[in-house]
């Protein structure tokens, strides 16, 4: 299913987990920010929304989406830091220059979850223009960056119900 199918801020909401006490950090690229921007705030929103509190969500900036794998390692790396959510548009330009940012950061992030054992979420759009990263963008297909938020508070209360630990 794509994001022409599914749009990207409508998600079931049952059974999440008390986050007032987890604390998340979300890492932001400069490159393409009129995009980034309303990725975060869709990201930050949703969070707020189910219960996280605004001061235990840190924002850090990185120049570009390649930039985002060491920005969420060395959040990730922090013990007092519970799920890391990573944004980025990298828009497809002339060369492949975009394919290598695009497979090193999501493999990056992957690297970065498996080795912290936490969460590192994966918002990175990767479109063909600038009209598909704004209709992605809290466009007609909804907000990458709420999806992201959504997926990092669901895979803590999977966290939870596998580890038996509470946030
Ligand atoms: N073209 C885009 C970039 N390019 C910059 C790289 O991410 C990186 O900062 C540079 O190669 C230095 O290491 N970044 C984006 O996030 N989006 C783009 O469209
Ligand atoms: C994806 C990018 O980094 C972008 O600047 C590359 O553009 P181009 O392929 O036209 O050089």
């Amino acid at each position: 299913m794509s994001s022409a199918d599914k749009n990207l801020s409508v998600f079931s909401t049952e059974g999440l987990p008390d986050i007032s006490q987890r604390k998340f950090a979300i890492v932001v690229a400069e490159w393409n920010s009129e995009v980034t921007e309303k990725l975060f705030e869709g990201a930050y929103a949703t969070l707020i929304r189910y219960g996280a509190l605004a001061k235990n969500i840190e924002r850090g900036n990185v120049p570009g989406s390649f930039e985002l794998t060491l920005g969420a390692h060395w959040y990730a790396q922090r013990e007092d830091i519970d799920a890391v959510v990573a944004l980025g548009v990298v828009i497809q330009g002339e060369t492949k220059h975009n394919d290598y940012i695009n497979h090193a950061v999501a493999q990056g992030i992957t690297n970065v979850s498996i080795k912290t054992n936490k969460p590192v979420i994966f918002g990175v759009l990767t479109p063909n223009n600038m009209e598909q990263a704004l209709e992605r963008s809290g466009g007609v297909h909804g907000n990458k960056g709420d999806e992201a938020a959504i997926t990092a508070i669901k895979m803590l209360g999977l966290q939870e119900k596998i580890t038996n630990r509470r946030g």
